[in-house]
């Protein structure tokens, strides 16, 4: 691609970057992204919103089917640390997994469409909440994506340790299982010196938290893989107050859903324990759960034979990973694959200080655009 045309994803990256939002709260993003698309040849594009999301079609010449590709929209709630100059004006919220990538991207890949249409109809997906609560199941199920549902699907996802010119990807199971998990503690809140007379939850919290941890260690065939993290504790209100209450926040992950079963099981066992062991009361909550991402095998086989013989880039077969991504549900009804974007920068994703190489933009949009081309069997011209 054109190095004017880089510049002009790289900007928008930028200004999706300086707006981070959460789930189902994307406002100033759905505007940018909808400003953006009234930039382009009118005739060209349909549009229609579904909460704060958007779906875009680009129309075919001669449509045998239509080709999904995702975008995710939403920031997440971590103070930026990066040295850019076009921080987050979002006082608390930051663009620290990419999404901002991911949108520029999306419509690089649209952009080249308008201007080089394909046989096939392209559906351009901007989804919602992908950090929490999750916006890809209600997005699916919506009757504006039931009446354009694609036929075939694909996403990315930045990478900070892989190289810029480099993706990673595997047919079958990509990405695990997820669920978050809440549980709220309640005691009996005291003076400091007094602790006979208090029933204190900090400790309740913080015995919960190490035994939590022998899930994985004793409960867990070893070679199956599962991953418990307490991301969050609170407790209390001060420092001579013994604390009434607290609270525990994390995920679970898992590569099978057999596993997520069993350690659910087991932690409604332990927290069980903890209300007899301390007198307490204890509520679970499992928040959002995400099925895996498992790319289709004979798609994804394709596209990495496809890849090193058509593109100068290089392609790794990588190992399954244990994040999340709600992508997984478009994949449970359409098949299609989901692949890592080298942007080598030495902080991982949700690093405060994490900088993409935004170099890895027009590496993806000179990929997409030539896949797309590919599958519809339409040669793609030397200039985009
Ligand atoms: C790619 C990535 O980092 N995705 C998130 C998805 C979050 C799912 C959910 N909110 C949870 O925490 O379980 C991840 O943390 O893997």
């Amino acid at each position: 691609m054109s190095l004017m045309t880089a510049e002009t994803f790289i900007e928008l990256r930028r200004q999706f970057h300086q707006i981070p939002e959460p789930g189902f709260a994307e406002v100033k993003t759905q505007q940018l992204i909808l400003s953006y698309l009234a930039s382009l040849p009118s005739h060209r594009l349909q549009i229609k919103t579904w909460r704060t999301g958007i779906l875009v079609k680009v129309p075919g010449r001669n449509p045998r089917r239509c080709i999904g590709y995702r975008a995710d929209m939403d920031g997440l709630p971590i103070r930026e640390e990066t040295s850019y100059g076009f921080q987050s004006r979002h006082e608390g919220y930051m663009h620290a997994c990419g999404h901002d990538m991911h949108m520029a991207i999306a419509l690089g890949i649209l952009t080249h469409f308008v201007h080089h249409p394909i046989d096939d109809d392209l559906l351009f997906v901007f989804q919602p909440a992908e950090e929490g609560p999750g916006g890809a199941l209600p997005m699916l199920e919506s009757e504006p994506f039931r009446a354009w549902k694609p036929d075939l699907i694909f996403a990315l996802h930045i990478a900070p340790e892989y190289p810029v010119g480099t993706i990673a990807t595997r047919p079958g199971i990509l990405f695990a299982n997820t669920s978050e998990l809440f549980i709220d503690l309640t005691g009996t809140s005291g003076h400091a010196a007094l602790p006979h007379r208090a029933n204190d939850m900090v400790i309740a919290a913080s015995q919960l938290a190490i035994q939590l941890q022998s899930i994985v260690s004793r409960n867990i065939d070893p070679l199956d893989s599962v991953v418990l993290t307490i991301g969050k504790m609170e407790a209390g209100t001060k420092q001579n107050v013994i604390a009434g209450t607290a609270r525990l926040e994390g995920t679970i992950r898992t590569l099978s859903a057999e596993a997520m079963e069993k350690v659910k099981d087991r932690i409604k066992s332990i927290v069980r324990g903890i209300e007899v062991g301390f007198g307490c009361e204890a509520s679970i909550d499992w928040g959002a759960n995400y099925c895996q991402v498992y790319n289709h095998p004979d798609i994804t086989r394709a596209f990495m034979e496809w890849f090193p013989s058509e593109t100068g880039y290089q392609l790794i077969k990588c190992r399954e990973a244990m994040t999340g991504e709600d992508f997984g549900y478009f994949l449970s009804e359409i098949p299609g694959m989901m692949f890592w974007l080298g942007v080598e920068t030495p902080y991982g994703l949700h690093h405060p200080k994490i900088e993409p190489n935004e170099n890895a933009i027009p590496v993806a949009i000179d990929v997409m655009t030539r896949y797309f081309h590919h599958l519809s069997g339409n040669h793609r011209p030397a200039q985009p």
